[in-house]
């Protein structure tokens, strides 16, 4: 399906500005969550990687404003998360582990059209953009069946297609393949790999980042090592091993 120049347009990602933590900390209660983070994220594929609890997810939830820090702020193309969150979201999609807190509408069409009309796109685009997302991920036949009779594996694809249908500039994703199988986190390392937008990826599945630009490895709510995958998966070894 051919789409028409002026629907594919979204926001536009600013690789040089990127996503930027200026001295944040984050709070639960009072438990220290984050702190001290100061980071400028570019690079096209960023993984994010740690022991539980070591405060990942909500690294990655401050990304697109999902949690806004406690201390400093979190800027994405300059537009700080604490007052500019509506654009903010548009820009950064998010993903979480477990699509079916993602999933909400009976059928898997629906469900994959639910942001777009949020957005305020018209019906006959909506139509065809989610069209388009279904063939992509393999769920076009199943348009009209019913979002939670797929199997896991397609729910997660579903949760991706409904985050990409509304083409942000950037997408997190909080441990897309845990819950999935060989087969599905192999389709869904490969649906990441495909994307053109700059992802950033929460993970205990080490082997996904392979490719990756940069790695971050957070411990104890600080990022205690940040390089290549290699450097930093080693760091994270050594950081378990003596644990
Ligand atoms: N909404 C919340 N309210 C209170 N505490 C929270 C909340 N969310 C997370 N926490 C706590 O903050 C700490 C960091 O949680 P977070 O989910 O960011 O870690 P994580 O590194 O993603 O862990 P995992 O790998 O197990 O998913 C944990 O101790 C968690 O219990």
């Amino acid at each position: 399906m051919r789409l028409r120049r002026a629907e594919t347009a979204g926001p536009v990602a600013d690789p040089a500005r990127g996503i930027e933590l200026r001295g944040v900390g984050h709070v639960y209660g009072d438990r220290v969550v984050l702190s001290d983070v100061d980071l400028r994220l570019t690079e096209r594929r960023i993984g994010i990687i740690g022991a539980n609890g070591s405060g990942k997810s909500t690294f990655a939830r401050l990304l697109n404003g999902l949690v806004v820090p406690t201390t400093g702020s979190v800027l994405v193309d300059g537009l700080d998360t604490r007052t500019h969150v509506r654009e903010v979201r548009r820009r950064v999609g998010f993903v979480f582990q477990d699509p079916d807190a993602q999933i909400v509408h009976p059928t898997v069409a629906e469900d994959a059209a639910y942001g777009l009309e949020n957005l305020g796109v018209p019906p006959s685009e909506r139509a065809e953009r989610v069209a388009e997302v279904l063939e992509r991920y393999g769920l076009a036949r199943h348009a009209d069946h019913p979002a939670h009779l797929l199997s896991g594996g397609q729910k997660q694809l579903l949760a991706i297609a409904g985050v990409l249908v509304m083409r942000p500039a950037r997408i997190v994703f909080d441990e897309p393949t845990t819950l999935l199988d060989l087969v599905n986190t192999r389709r869904v390392a490969e649906v990441i790999a495909e994307l053109e937008q700059q992802v950033v990826v929460v993970t205990h599945d080490l082997d996904l980042l392979d490719d990756f630009d940069r790695v971050l490895v957070v411990d104890g709510g600080r990022v205690v090592a940040d390089g290549p995958p290699e450097s930093s998966v080693a760091a994270y070894r050594t950081l378990m091993v003596h644990r």
